[in-house]
């Protein structure tokens, strides 16, 4: 999976009692680096950090543990070591005095642990549903289980919907012919299922090729929940773009690499960027 393939993103409206959560009053804390979890916060002027929570969910072996290691440590897992429940901190500098610090809460898609899950949804600003591509039975239970749980504890918060292990797409299609093709979900079917369960954005993403589709998606993630109830977040700068009211008979319009720009003088220069960027590339899918 190539790193321009895999910045693709969809924007979908929010639905009518979907929320983009409240800012935070900002606090005065140091401007340290991004990605620095644990790392002691150093007082100093002028910086002003949203807090963000974030909850990521799944079938097992999904790639949710893999997806957070890529953006915390930047470093790809291969083996596989069952999660229980684990919290990570990273955080996106949006500009020199505006950052976002997300509490990133990973857990298990285990049945085991259905009934302890739910302890983790309290406070969400953001849920990510995330699925493996070369499981189909991992997208179908997005329906029938995932999404469903999501909305009985966070019924108005942002989802964004995550195909995981892009890359293994990209390698069934370079196998010789006559080799059996495994089944795959198609870049159509993850569409279809974020469109059909409401979520805020699709996205597909290679923790094992790519550290720049692992980024957007956590920075999306980000700024989608850190924004204000009437300009903030990923959702309204795609609103402000013409996606929820001229779009397509689907309703989805494509955005490529809108945060090819890292860094911006404040929040309010990073949603006015999304736009632009939204109104050159978006496409009626
Ligand atoms: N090829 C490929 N493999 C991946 C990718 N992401 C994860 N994997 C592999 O998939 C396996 C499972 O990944 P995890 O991230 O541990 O899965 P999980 O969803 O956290 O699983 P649970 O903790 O059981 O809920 C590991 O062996 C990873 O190396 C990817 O992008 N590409």
């Amino acid at each position: 999976m190539k790193d321009k393939v895999c910045s693709d993103f969809v924007f979908m409206p929010l639905k009518g009692d979907q929320r983009v959560p409240a800012m935070a009053a900002g606090e005065q804390v140091a401007a340290t680096d991004r990605l620095a979890a644990g790392s002691p916060a150093v007082v100093e002027s002028d910086t002003t950090e949203v807090k963000s929570k974030i909850v990521v969910v799944g079938d097992c072996e999904c790639g949710k543990t893999t997806l957070i290691h890529r953006y915390v440590q930047s470093k790809f897992q291969e083996t596989y070591t069952p999660t229980g429940f684990d919290t990570y901190s990273g955080s996106y500098n949006v500009s020199d005095t505006y950052r976002i610090q997300m509490s990133i809460w990973d857990t298990s898609g285990d049945a085991g642990y259905d009934r302890v899950r739910p302890l983790s949804y309290t406070d969400a600003d953001l849920v990510i549903i995330c699925f493996s591509i070369d499981s189909p039975d991992s997208m179908e239970n997005v329906v029938s289980k995932w999404h469903p749980e999501v909305r009985e504890h966070c019924p108005t918060q942002p989802i964004m919907l995550v195909g995981c292990k892009a890359d293994i797409r990209s390698e069934a299609k370079n196998l010789p012919p006559g080799r059996p093709r495994p089944a795959l979900v198609s870049y159509d079917q993850g569409l279809k299922t974020a469109k059909h369960i409401g979520a805020l954005v699709y996205s597909e993403t290679s923790a094992k090729t790519s550290q720049r589709s692992v980024n957007d998606v956590m920075e999306v993630a980000a700024l989608s929940s850190a924004g204000t109830t009437n300009t903030g977040g990923a959702a309204a700068a795609a609103a402000a773009a013409g996606t929820p009211t001229s779009d397509g008979p689907n309703g989805f319009r494509r955005q490529r690499s809108f945060i090819r720009r890292k860094r911006f003088s404040g929040l309010n220069e990073a949603k006015v960027h999304l736009r632009k960027e939204a109104a050159k590339s978006c496409a009626v899918m």
